[in-house]
């Protein structure tokens, strides 16, 4: 599998900022085919940037995937407020990100509602990326591995077979906006647990789901990071909301 660089701009930009950064930001990606770009804006911005991207993809060759912050697992019904893999599919989203530590914690969301979007985004082809990952808390108490563990197996219940369809994000919660990234051996450690029970989980997975880190990932820490051996990728906030901050990071993983 390729590198996914991923942005997830949180509640950031507006549509007209959003297709201001699209025209700023493509032309410098442009035949960049090696590794896999993915933006997540907000939901009022996808159609929008679907369309961009669309336009885009027919003037020349590029790698850059759509992705959501979030969605429900029905199709349609009375959930006001919510948004379904079919409103997805049909703006051609590619990627969503389901768990994030900001839904976990913010807005109180568990592993078994965490586990029934990740099977739901998975029937309607939308690929997931999961996030896990421990509170300062939990780190301080020695329970990191067992809250990624926990994490990951309620997470992805019942699409063991699918699994070479998903990604997983390991974003410590104390890294996230903190300017605080965990170190590159930090980073590993968690990341080879992560690789050994993915291949527990799934057999012959062969790194077909990449294991992206997540956490104040910035021009400066991207090529340390990405050098370790079970880093696919990243998901970035705070650095890829500048176009040309996030064109970095991307170039600091064509590198290695
Ligand atoms: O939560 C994140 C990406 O999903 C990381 O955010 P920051 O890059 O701002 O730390």
């Amino acid at each position: 599998m390729s590198y996914l660089v991923a942005a997830n701009w949180k509640m950031n930009k507006t549509v007209g900022e959003t297709l201001e950064y699209l025209d700023l930001f493509l032309p410098s990606v442009k035949d960049l085919t090696k590794i896999e770009i993915m933006i997540a804006p907000p939901f009022t911005a996808l159609s929008s940037a679907s369309v961009r991207l669309d336009a885009a993809r027919k003037e020349g060759e590029y790698n850059v995937k759509l992705g959501a912050q979030n969605m429900y697992y029905e199709e349609k019904g009375a959930f006001t407020g919510e948004v379904s893999p079919l409103m997805l599919s049909e703006l051609e989203v590619d990627y969503v990100i389901i768990g994030h530590s900001e839904r976990r914690h913010k807005f109180g969301e568990k592993d078994s509602l965490i586990n029934k979007k990740v099977i739901s985004a998975v029937e309607h082809g939308i690929r997931p990326i999961l996030c896990v990952g421990e509170t300062l808390e939990e780190r301080e108490q020695g329970k990191t591995l067992s809250v990624v563990e926990r994490q990951i197996r309620n997470g992805l219940a019942g699409v063991e077979r699918d699994m070479i369809y998903i990604d997983i994000a390991y974003e410590p919660v104390w890294a996230i906006g903190t300017g605080v990234n965990a170190t590159p051996e930090q980073a590993q450690e968690v990341h080879r647990f992560i690789r050994s029970l993915i291949n527990e989980i799934s057999k012959g997975n062969d790194g077909k789901t990449r294991i992206l880190y997540g956490g104040s990932v910035n021009e400066k820490n991207a090529r340390e990071l990405i050098k370790e051996k079970n880093i696919d990728g990243f998901l970035v906030g705070t650095a890829s909301l500048d176009p040309e901050r996030f064109y970095k990071i991307i170039t600091e993983v064509m590198e290695v």
